[in-house]
């Protein structure tokens, strides 16, 4: 418990680097009915935050694969204090859908309190997404990666054809999709985070220095891409993926964790058009995102970089229209 604790910079090591820990509940749901955790109609329960990266991965596929009565949800709220994140209660009125207190377990508060409830002496970290199991009483998985894989394949047989169909992890692309994941997560998802929790000049500028030459590279295979998706007219894993951080870049990344070499808007055309594309076009993107949760959390739970939790007004707007450039990128056309 001591470990739970802790706060997120104190998860930096003696370079001044963070170190992300590794999720400890790692089961997975299978289309085998007899397996421990088959695929099942109201049975899970989905916690994420609107706020995070990780779980916004969720309730993308989620609703990529048409999985919404499979899974049931509730967002915390944006707020991440010392006991981690918590419910909202009944009078909180936070925008976006399910966020609520948690409909499962009366008078929980505290997402901890359902990680308590499986494990009273659990000594990692409380976060989301979590995939909670209502029958065994159980959490299935607190790893985002391995939750949005169950998602593509396990439940396929209970699902329509248009939903059977897509496959965002396709055999051809499959080893391409596994490459790209590496640096992606490495450098730009997890980057970020290595940037704005650095507490060194050191480890900070190695950070944002990989992250930036990475967001080059995606740039770069993007303007090769035919489109609009990352690898052409299928939509993947690797859309789902760089999503989640690209839509927060600008938003909140960039002053907030000081990766500011530059923005998406002005400085990455190819990003800038895809995930406005995805944003405007795609619901399951633009649904699922919720910028007063985004940029309120970050700003406001991080108290050790940003101690009197103001949050910038910018920027504006949180993402541009989907044929709209910034006035120095359209004066330069
Ligand atoms: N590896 C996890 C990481 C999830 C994660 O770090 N979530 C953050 C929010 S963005 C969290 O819940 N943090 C709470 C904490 O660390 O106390 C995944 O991808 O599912």
């Amino acid at each position: 418990m001591a470990n739970a604790q802790k706060d997120i910079l104190s998860w930096a090591d003696k370079s001044g680097e963070f170190k992300r820990q590794q999720s400890s509940f790692r089961d997975w749901i299978s289309s085998k009915p007899d397996a421990e955790f088959p695929a099942e109609k109201g049975r899970y329960h989905l916690y994420v935050s609107y706020a995070c990266p990780w779980a916004h991965r969720a309730l993308i596929v989620r609703k990529l694969k048409g999985l919404e009565e499979y899974f049931p949800y509730t967002s915390v709220h944006w707020e991440m204090l010392e006991k981690g994140w918590r419910f909202a209660t009944k009078s909180d009125n936070e925008p976006g859908e399910e966020v609520t207190p948690d409909p499962v377990h009366e008078g929980f508060t505290h997402l901890r309190d359902v990680y308590f409830s499986v494990n009273k002496d659990y000594e990692g970290r409380f976060t989301v997404p979590t995939l909670y199991d209502k029958k065994q009483k159980r959490i299935v998985s607190n790893e985002s990666s391995e939750i949005i894989r169950m998602m593509y394949t396990e439940f396929d047989h209970l699902l329509d054809d248009k939903y059977k169909s897509l496959d965002l992890l396709p055999k051809d692309l499959k080893d391409k999709i596994e490459e790209t994941n590496e640096w992606t997560y490495n450098d730009i998802n997890n980057g970020v985070y290595k940037s704005g929790f650095a507490t060194s000049q050191d480890a900070y500028e190695k950070a944002v220095t990989t992250l930036f030459k990475s967001l080059d590279r995606a740039e770069a295979d993007l303007a090769k891409s035919s489109g609009p998706f990352y690898f052409g007219d299928r939509i993947t894993e690797q859309d789902v993926r760089l999503y989640t951080t690209i839509i927060r870049f600008d938003a909140v990344y960039v002053q907030h964790f000081k990766t500011n070499l530059r923005d998406i808007r002005s400085g990455y055309p190819n990003l800038h058009k895809w995930v406005r594309n995805l944003y405007w076009n795609h619901p399951a993107f633009g649904t699922t995102t919720e910028f007063t949760h985004i940029k309120k959390h970050y700003t406001k739970s991080h108290k050790q970089i940003n101690p009197h939790s103001i949050t910038p007004l910018g920027p504006v707007p949180d993402i541009l229209p989907v044929d709209e450039e910034v006035a120095a990128v359209k004066a330069s056309k």
